[in-house]
């Protein structure tokens, strides 16, 4: 017996990895996919054509990728959708608006006129009963400090020569989106609670605890 019907993970499921820039999402994307043989669906960074120009100048360019992200995303949904489920997806969508988007506008890095260009764009897109949200979210949350450091490690030139306090901005407006976060079923799973690095055993645990929420 596999550890999707041990824990009886439906075939169909969609689970959905949340968290702050460098806390292990896609890393964990791949260990869960392995693991429940799942298909795996990721963001777009190293094609990315604006994230760049977006890193070297917010005001210029935080439009442009906000719409960047919102079409890759929904087409992403939309072939989640037609091959019938039984996906893990690195990030959700919901993070793009209630993070990203919110934060450039407060912080002055977006225009008025333009987030609410976006955040209309968005609502008529996602916030329907015609858009599937996700079985359970997984909320990958740890210590700034060893964030901090994943960052680093992974080492992302533009992320790099991004000031600290954009990092500590944005992992203070985690916390307080996902204790508001109420679109779909929330696992929390502190970052020092599984090795997947080295001990892929450990993701069993995770499986476990998704089999609690997302019953067949
Ligand atoms: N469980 C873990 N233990 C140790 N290092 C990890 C773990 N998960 C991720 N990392 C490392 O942290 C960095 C960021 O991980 P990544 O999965 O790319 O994060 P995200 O997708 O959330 O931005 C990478 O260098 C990765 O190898
Ligand atoms: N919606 C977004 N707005 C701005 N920047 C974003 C958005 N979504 C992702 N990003 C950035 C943050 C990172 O530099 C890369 C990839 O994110 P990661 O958390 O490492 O998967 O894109």
């Amino acid at each position: 017996m596999n550890l999707r019907e041990k824990y009886n993970i439906p075939q169909n499921a969609v689970i959905t990895i949340a968290g702050t820039v460098g806390v292990g999402k896609s890393t964990m994307t791949n260990a869960l996919a392995n693991a429940l043989q799942f298909k795996t669906s990721f963001e777009k960074v190293d094609n990315n054509p604006y994230l760049d120009k977006f890193y070297a100048d917010f005001e210029r360019w935080s439009f442009h990728l906000q719409i960047y992200f919102l079409a890759e995303r929904f087409k992403e949904q939309k072939k989640i959708v037609q091959s019938g489920g039984g996906y893990i997806q690195d990030r959700s969508i919901y993070e793009d608006t209630g993070i990203f988007a919110k934060m450039h506008y407060e912080k002055g890095t977006m225009s008025t006129v333009d987030y609410e260009t976006y955040t209309s764009l968005f609502e008529a897109m996602v916030m329907t009963p015609f858009f599937p949200h996700p079985d359970v979210l997984i909320y990958l949350e740890g210590s700034l400090e060893d964030i901090l450091k994943r960052i680093k490690l992974r080492g992302r030139p533009m992320e790099q020569q991004t000031p600290i306090s954009y990092w500590e901005e944005m992992y203070q407006r985690y916390e307080n989106w996902i204790n508001n976060f109420n679109i779909c079923p929330v696992l929390k799973i502190n970052i020092k609670d599984y090795d997947i690095i080295s001990n892929q055993q450990s993701i069993e645990t995770v499986i476990e605890k998704i089999g609690h929420i997302v019953q067949k």
